[in-house]
């Protein structure tokens, strides 16, 4: 088959007759080898599917559109410290790209904070979420594409090609085609997710996990001359952080399949790849055949031929081939030369000959040997001076005797003790003595030391002497042991009466302690105050009843008092009337005064009806902003309903990779 006719399967997994119907069934286990293959050959297949109506969908899309809408400040409300989950907003880098990742969307108080976070003031899309509490982590990404405003290129790489990190990807679009998937061998081709249809990425945790054997598809999102904007929902399935990703035992075969990745932690893989971005994180990070250190053993040879550890990996004959050419070809020069150099020591190149590289190489690493030899020669030479004058010292001490220092230091102690105990120095060999041995850092302490304490000694002996002078002036100056204990007892009499005043103030703040304890004692308990609470909203409940009877009331005893009015008025004018026909003048009076009375209530009755007009015209308004409001109601209600139906496919995805594996274990015993 041409590349050029490369096609991703697409699979029918509508409930008439497709997938799930009989599980373990035959056209189950069809199905099962045929999506097998696909992850195996392409990394990625289409799904068509009657989960989610095509109604749902567009009102899916709508809803996201309301959200990209949101004022820039809002949507940067939304962070995490999680990569790809932060809203990450048209950058420099990715000036039309624009994206919110929402981990265990499906969680209840998830939606419920994400919704209260973008519309502090409500939005029913989330309000009624009741999804099933989930146990396998994902995370929804909503994903907006603009179209540039001015082209540089024919087309734009909007989302640069890459694997995905995780475990299975279910995407959606709305219709807008820019997905682009790579083939095995690195042909780009469009993808064009049906109406009704998903697509199904294989991400570098299933493929680790089924040991390479499932292909994770390179992707990239280029955007060609559109004029629509894309948006894309995204559901990624991925193990908790703190999973390993294990290839089971059974996928391991020594001779087909041997251990391709070693097991690691998911969180860590993750980590790692936000902070390299490799393209290939996962060979590099859980590789177990380290093909990267050929690559780089290659490298440092000088190897003419670029090998990549990706050739390695995939057994790419067309690039192992001229490697091993070359690698030949070196070794049997190597050895030629090797034999040359043996058997003809005088062996040289002639003028204009071929000089192999590697010759050059031995010529320069013989020459450093040289200068290496004669530096250690020189080296050697100065050792051998060392030791002479080594020895030549020890000689020196030998004659001189071993104990000559001891015996110096010995005299120099007596000379000390001597000094500190005399305290005085006629001669001078002893004055240097002592003024060196005062320079000692220890000696300084120990004298500051006794300095400290010989002040001490002094201060407490002048307090004690000055206490007994005052002593001996006061029995100098007639006090006898009677005017003493007189004094003594003045004082014990001042402290009593210290004592009481003390004891008064004491007890006056017992008496407040005790008044601060009844007040307490007077507040109500909880239980009370409960009840309290309680009795408060009935009386509150009765005081807005009478409240409302009173402005009845009120209203009422207005409309007797115009009702008064009214009356007497009539009766004035029946008092007046048969008076009035009497006189021409009083006729005509009448009739003005009558004018008068219509055009009075012609202009109450023009007012109340431009009110009730203005009542009638705020009812419809009201009645128009209610049936909004219930339209909006039913649209976001069926929105949130068919993003609960896309959450069941990861459910879905979460059997798929069980079967994946059923499949699989029947694979290989089989083998
Ligand atoms: O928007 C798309 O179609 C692809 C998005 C994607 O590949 C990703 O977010 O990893
Ligand atoms: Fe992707």
């Amino acid at each position: 088959m041409g590349e050029s006719e490369i096609m991703i399967p697409c699979f029918d997994f509508r409930r008439v007759d497709g997938f799930g119907i009989e599980e373990g069934g035959e056209a189950w286990r069809e199905m099962g080898d045929k999506v097998r293959e696909a992850c195996e050959n392409h990394g990625c297949f289409l799904i068509i599917s009657d989960e989610i109506s095509s109604v749902l969908r567009d009102q899916m899309f709508m809803g996201m559109k309301t959200l990209f809408n949101l004022p820039q400040e809002i949507k940067q409300k939304h962070t995490s410290s999680r990569p790809y989950r932060s809203y990450n907003g048209k950058s420099p880098i990715t000036p039309f790209f624009e994206s919110f990742g929402i981990d265990d969307a499906p969680l209840p108080n998830i939606a419920q904070e994400f919704t209260n976070l973008m519309w502090p003031h409500g939005n029913l899309l989330y309000c009624h979420a009741d999804a099933e509490n989930m146990k396998s982590t994902s995370y929804l990404r909503l994903i907006k594409y603009h179209v540039p405003e001015e082209r540089n290129y024919e087309s734009e790489i909007t989302l640069v090609a890459h694997t995905d990190k995780n475990a299975l990807t279910i995407l959606c679009e709305n219709e807008v085609q820019a997905l682009q998937v790579q083939t095995k061998t690195g042909k780009w081709i469009d993808i064009k997710i049906p109406q009704q249809g998903f697509l199904v990425i294989v991400g570098d945790v299933l493929k680790a996990w089924s040991n390479g054997r499932l292909h994770a598809a390179t992707h990239r999102v280029v955007i060609g001359d559109e004029e629509k904007e894309r948006y894309s929902l995204g559901l990624f399935a991925s193990p908790k952080d703190e999973m390993k990703v294990k290839v089971p035992y059974e996928l391991i075969d020594e001779k087909t399949h041997p251990l391709r990745y070693k097991p690691f932690n998911y969180g860590e893989y993750i980590h790692y790849y936000v902070s390299t971005l490799k393209h290939d994180a996962l060979e590099v990070f859980a590789n177990d055949c380290n093909t990267e250190s050929i690559e780089e053993a290659l490298r440092s040879v000088g190897c003419p031929n670029p090998l990549r550890s990706s050739h390695v990996r995939d057994l790419d004959t067309e690039a192992i081939f001229p490697v091993i050419q070359w690698l030949v070809q070196r070794v049997s020069s190597t050895q030629e030369y090797r034999h040359n150099k043996v058997s003809h020591s005088d062996y040289t190149f002639g003028e204009g000959e071929y000089k192999p590289q590697q010759f050059k190489e031995v010529e320069k690493t013989e020459s450093s040997i040289k200068t290496l030899r004669g530096n250690l020669d020189e080296l050697n030479h100065r050792k051998m001076n060392v030791v002479k004058q080594l020895e030549h010292l020890r000689e020196r001490i030998n004659k001189e005797g071993a104990d000559s220092g001891v015996q110096k230091l010995i005299y120099l102690m007596t000379s000390l003790k001597v000094i500190y105990n005399v305290n005085t120095h006629t001669d001078s060999e002893y004055f240097t003595l002592v003024l060196s041995i005062k320079k000692l850092p220890l000696v300084q302490k120990l004298e500051r030391q006794e300095n400290h304490f010989q002040s001490n000694c002094d201060s407490k002996h002048s307090e004690l002497q000055a206490e007994i002078s005052e002593l001996k002036r006061k029995i100098a100056n007639g006090w006898d042991s009677k005017s003493l204990s007189d004094g003594l007892h003045c004082s014990f009499s001042d402290l009593l009466e210290r004592l009481d005043l003390t004891k008064k103030q004491l007890a006056s703040k017992l008496r407040d302690i005790v008044a601060l304890r009844r007040q307490i004692d007077d507040l109500p308990c909880q239980s009370e105050i409960i009840q309290i609470s309680f009795i408060f909203a009935n009386v509150q409940g009765k005081h807005q009843q009478t409240h409302k009877y009173y402005a009845t009331y009120n209203a009422l005893l207005e409309i007797k008092e115009l009702m008064l009015k009214e009356a007497s008025l009539l009766n004035s004018i029946i008092s007046q009337f048969q008076e009035a026909l009497s006189s021409t003048d009083g006729r005509a009076k009448l009739v003005h005064s009558m004018e008068g009375i219509v055009k009075g209530s012609q202009q109450k009755l023009e007012k109340v009806q431009l009110a009730f007009r203005e009542e009638e015209k705020n009812l419809t308004d009201f009645k128009d902003k209610y049936a909004a409001a219930a339209g909006q109601h039913k649209r976001l209600y069926s929105l949130l309903k068919a993003f609960q139906a896309s959450f069941f496919f990861i459910q879905c995805m979460a059997a798929f990779t069980k079967f994946l594996f059923v499949q699989y274990l029947c694979a290989s015993s089989a083998l």
